[in-house]
């Protein structure tokens, strides 16, 4: 892994930070998307995406409102087919093996790729059933395991301390900044592999939000996420590769330090640079 750093000379509005060079191609590819469509009854949301997802890495997706970022997230762990009148066309493999195959076990595929929404939306249980939730549905009765489960994935999402004390009161006596990253662990509870976040901050405050950043690229250890995000700096912050969405259509997709240092395309300049969306 390259340790380069460079800010863009010509980027106004665009991240304040430091960018690092941190994709490394030699990573497994997850996800590999290939000339997917996806139209909402006549909608047509999603045109001809090409993009790979790779193991260890944190992915953004960014783009103006209604350009398709949520539903390409959704499409891959096929939450999307929850809506009526949905149509695919194209491919995705996921770990070399197609998603849309009539023998995948759907369920399965969302235990693998998990997600955590933009609202953090706890169940109406404690915190401690709320992560012993999915394991219980998975088959772990054991009260020793469960136990254990639910202190790993507090700590891995660092709220084990804030919570400790208070494991059996509800998870509503939560702050938002603490339901979501009690969702994060309640994700991380049934041992994803990917974990798709749909703009986990923007409900947040901003000290709640770099606590929710700082896990997440603590997480790219062991997981790939991909994130969808209107905030620029967050993208530029803590992502590896950023796609570039349009009206359905993906820009551009490159590591991220490319992408906000030497943007391809007019329009992703324009975009980072807060000229519209
Ligand atoms: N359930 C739905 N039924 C019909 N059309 C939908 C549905 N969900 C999204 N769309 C349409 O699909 C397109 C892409 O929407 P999508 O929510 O994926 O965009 P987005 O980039 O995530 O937007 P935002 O940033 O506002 O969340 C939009 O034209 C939207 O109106």
């Amino acid at each position: 892994m390259s340790t380069l750093t460079a800010e863009h000379p010509k980027v106004s509005t665009a991240p304040k930070v430091k960018l690092l060079k941190t994709a490394d191609t030699n990573k497994k590819v997850v996800f590999n998307t290939e000339n997917l469509n996806l139209w909402y009854d006549e909608t047509h949301a999603l045109k001809n995406i090409n993009l790979t997802i790779r193991e260890k890495e944190v992915t953004a997706i960014i783009g103006p409102s209604g350009c398709g970022k949520s539903t390409y997230l959704k499409t891959l762990n096929r939450m999307v087919e929850l809506v009526p009148k949905v149509r695919t066309t194209g491919k995705i493999m996921y770990n070399e093996k197609s998603i849309f195959d009539p023998s995948l076990n759907v369920e399965q595929l969302r235990t693998q790729v998990g997600m955590v929404f933009q609202k953090p939306n706890p169940f109406p249980k404690s915190i401690y059933e709320n992560i012993a939730y999915g394991p219980k549905i998975h088959g772990i009765r054991n009260k020793m395991i469960l136990d254990e489960i639910v202190e790993t994935s507090l700590r891995n999402a660092y709220i084990w301390d804030e919570v400790k004390d208070r494991l059996h009161d509800s998870a509503y006596g939560l702050s938002g900044g603490q339901q979501q990253r009690l969702c994060i662990a309640r994700c991380l509870a049934i041992e994803p592999e990917v974990i798709l976040m749909d703009e986990p901050t923007s409900a947040l405050d901003p000290k709640s939000t770099l606590k929710v950043e700082e896990l997440i690229r603590n997480l790219k250890d062991d997981y790939a996420i991909v994130i969808v995000t209107h905030n620029m700096q967050q993208a530029a912050r803590i992502s590896d590769r950023t796609a570039f969405f349009l009206d359905g259509e993906v820009i551009e997709y490159d590591e991220t330090y490319e992408v906000f240092n030497h943007p391809n395309d007019k329009r992703t300049e324009a975009y980072i640079n807060g000229q519209f969306g």
